[in-house]
């Protein structure tokens, strides 16, 4: 299997690609000395891919998880089956290897039978949530309760924005160009909250909290980004900004309900990370490769930062900013960091592009979200691709 497509999207993933990557996050992830005297029950919304897949592997090895993972998938038919797929059915044999009683629903989480049945399933196993963890990016979310389909946009508010755009031809060679995108509509950034924004968490918190499935000391957290002044016209000033004010201002609503249970409602700042969204996003594949440009290996993988993710959830006292956040994106937003990017964004030239930005990384992480140029995996050997989704 060869990848094949357009720019930054592939048509098919690689089977052993992808499992491949799957262990080598968990490699990364310290196995505890002993094991939990409690295992606690988490539900991960969106555990298949990026954030929430790191989650939950860190969340299996390191804090002995049982409970739910949900991710929204396609199987095989006459392409492969997405990427997730693959990794959700590599995650499942960890989750079982390890004896964790941890299953996976394939399901749009956005719909109210999902959330029925996946806390009809939580109910009769677990009889309660310990955490949920909801890091979901969707392109599209249908309430299912007014059946309105909202489409989200990554567009600047108000103003046009003009930014410079990664790209790589057929053999791998990259090329920068700029692009202006027309400010989005009020109805287009109303759409874009009603997809990413907070609604569909609360709608799982009144759920569990409905179904009397909230364990005391519950604790949820959604993740959000702010990022670098240089693509904050598109994403924190943007449209997706203003779905992830309405996130983290549904934190501070939440933590209010969950009073009752002793419980906390968080967001978490991650830093950059490669996904297939963050490429669509104009700008953001230069400036991420710029980033890694400058920190080399000191780039923190997203099991690094989920690792923290979980140390800030179990913690007795997490360690929020003055607005609740939990922070994992320092890193990113120091500012000897920021400033060695930005000198780098304003000098770049076509002839300089590969020297001051690793665009060899990204094109190659942009690859192994699909499964290729994965370290340590033969493409030459025939791969079965119609494979099952993990029974629950
Ligand atoms: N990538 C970044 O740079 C970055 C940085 C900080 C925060 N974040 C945030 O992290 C969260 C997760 O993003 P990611 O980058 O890991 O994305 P991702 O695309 O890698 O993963 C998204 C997950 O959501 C699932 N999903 C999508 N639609 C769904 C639906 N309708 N029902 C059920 N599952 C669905 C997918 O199956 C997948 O498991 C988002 O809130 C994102 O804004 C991302």
């Amino acid at each position: 299997m060869k990848p094949t497509g357009r720019g930054y999207l592939l048509l098919d993933a690689h089977p052993v690609g992808c499992f491949r990557s799957v262990e080598l996050m968990r490699a990364e992830v310290p196995v505890p000395e002993k094991p939990p005297a409690r295992r606690p029950t988490a539900l991960v919304i969106g555990s298949s891919s990026g954030y929430g897949l790191a989650s939950t592997i860190a969340g299996l090895v390191r804090y002995g998880i049982d409970g739910v993972g949900i991710g929204l998938e396609r199987p095989a038919g006459h392409r492969s089956a997405t990427a997730g797929w693959y990794r959700t059915v590599a995650t499942d044999a960890i989750a079982r290897e390890l004896g964790a009683d941890f299953s996976f629903r394939n399901a749009d989480a956005f719909a109210d039978t999902t959330k029925t049945e996946t806390l009809d399933l939580l109910a009769e196993r677990f009889g309660g949530v310990d955490y949920l963890i909801y890091s979901v990016a969707a392109p599209r979310r249908t309430d299912p309760r007014s059946g309105t389909t909202y489409q989200s946009v990554l567009k600047p508010l108000g103003a046009p924005h003009t930014t410079r755009n990664l790209e790589f031809a057929d053999d791998g060679a990259a090329q920068v160009r700029e692009v202006t995108v027309a400010p989005a509509t009020e109805a287009e950034a109303a759409a874009t909250v009603g997809v990413m924004g907070g609604e569909d968490w609360s709608r799982w918190i009144t759920a569990l909290a409905e179904r009397g499935l909230l364990r005391s000391g519950f604790r949820t957290v959604a993740l959000t980004y702010i990022g670098s002044p240089l693509t904050s016209a598109i994403y924190r000033g943007g449209t997706i900004g203003a779905a992830k004010a309405h996130l983290e201002s549904t934190a501070r609503a939440l933590t209010e309900r969950l009073a009752a249970v002793d419980g906390r409602a968080f967001t978490s700042v991650n830093g950059a990370l490669v996904t297939q969204a963050l490429t669509a996003i104009p700008g953001i594949p230069l400036y991420v490769s710029l980033l890694r440009g400058v920190l080399g290996d000191r780039f923190p993988s997203p099991v690094a930062q989920s690792l923290d993710l979980w140390h800030q959830l179990t913690a007795r006292r997490p360690d929020v900013d003055d607005s609740g956040r939990i922070r994992l994106d320092r890193w990113e937003l120091s500012e000897p960091v920021q400033a060695a990017v930005a000198e780098r964004w304003r000098s770049i030239t076509p002839e300089t592009v590969t020297a001051l930005a690793d665009t060899a990384w990204f094109r190659a992480q942009c690859r192994a979200l699909y499964g290729f140029d994965v370290p340590g995996v033969d493409y030459t050997v025939p791969v079965a691709t119609d494979l099952p989704w993990p029974e629950s």
